[in-house]
């Protein structure tokens, strides 16, 4: 049994930062992950590759030959993964070991995880492989500062969630930048009335019946429960990534191997 987590989100969440700021922390506390670049555009890394999309196929070429932009030059890219999915990733996977645990770093479009159905099928092949997968959803913390935001970064996540069909982990990122910890802390598990009392405040008379549909939807999800990600601090990163192992069900001895960590570390 392999572990695996998908880490997506919108552009410019914080993923790759994410996916960096885990690897150095695993290091520290001498836990092993290995790192998968999904991103055909990424160039630079903050993180040893283990296995990179880009030895698949390149974005540059794509966009050459065949006259694509850097979107559809992805998508391209992405299905060519998909097709590719029996061959590429049944081979690369043999590099593993049977516990072993991989982080796969995603590209940031949206239509990757909302429509497009080459995440999930990923994800299919993942499974049949034998690995325990959950998506980590990246939301960047200042998408908190307006409650039509914080609903339109909830409706993204929801729509991976029913898409990916995984065990899901929702996570605020960046909250370095958070100024006013206390306006977060209402974000984090928020009451859905409040919630759709501040969104009739913000908008027009005419969306009320819209909202309260919205609300009803994501409290049926039960999904809008974020947990924060402050990068700075060991003891964050460690929290998000004990709640992640839950999810994946990372195992009893994985807990021997981190015992040595110590939180008094931080700051
Ligand atoms: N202050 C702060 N900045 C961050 C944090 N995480 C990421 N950033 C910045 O946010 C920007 C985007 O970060 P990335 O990690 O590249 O985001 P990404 O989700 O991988 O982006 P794409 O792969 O392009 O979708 C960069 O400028 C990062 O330095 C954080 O925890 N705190
Ligand atoms: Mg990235």
């Amino acid at each position: 049994m392999g572990y695996a987590q998908l880490v997506i989100g919108p552009a410019g969440s914080g993923k790759s930062t994410y996916c960096s700021s885990l690897y150095q922390h695993c290091e520290t506390i001498g836990r092993t992950i290995h790192m998968v670049n999904l991103d055909p555009a990424a160039e630079n890394f903050d993180y040893p590759v283990a296995m990179d999309i880009r030895e698949l196929i390149s974005l540059d070429d794509v966009m050459e030959e065949l006259g694509l932009g850097p979107n559809g030059g992805l998508m391209y890219c992405m299905e060519h993964l998909e097709d590719n999915l029996d061959v590429w990733l049944t081979e690369e996977l043999d590099n593993f070991l049977d516990d072993d645990y991989l982080v796969f770093d995603c590209p940031g479009q949206i239509e990757l995880f909302s429509h497009v159905p080459v995440l999930r099928n990923f994800v299919e092949h993942l499974k049949r492989n034998n690995f325990n997968v959950c998506a980590v959803y990246l939301l960047d913390s200042q998408f908190i500062t307006d409650v039509t935001k914080f609903i339109s970064g909830c409706m993204a996540s929801l729509s991976a969630m029913v898409q990916l069909e995984l065990p899901h982990v929702n996570i605020l990122s960046k909250m370095d930048l958070v100024t006013n910890k206390k306006d977060i802390e209402d974000y984090l598990n928020p009451d859905s009335r409040i919630l759709l009392s501040e969104l009739n405040q913000h908008m027009a008379p005419q969306f009320a019946k819209l909202n309260k549909s919205l609300m009803e939807l994501v409290d049926e999800y039960s999904m809008v429960s974020f947990v924060p990600l402050d990068l700075r601090k060991n003891s964050s990163i460690q929290y998000v990534l004990g709640q992640i192992d839950v999810c994946i069900q990372y195992g009893e001895d994985a807990e021997v191997k981190i015992k040595d960590f110590d939180p008094e570390d931080d700051d």
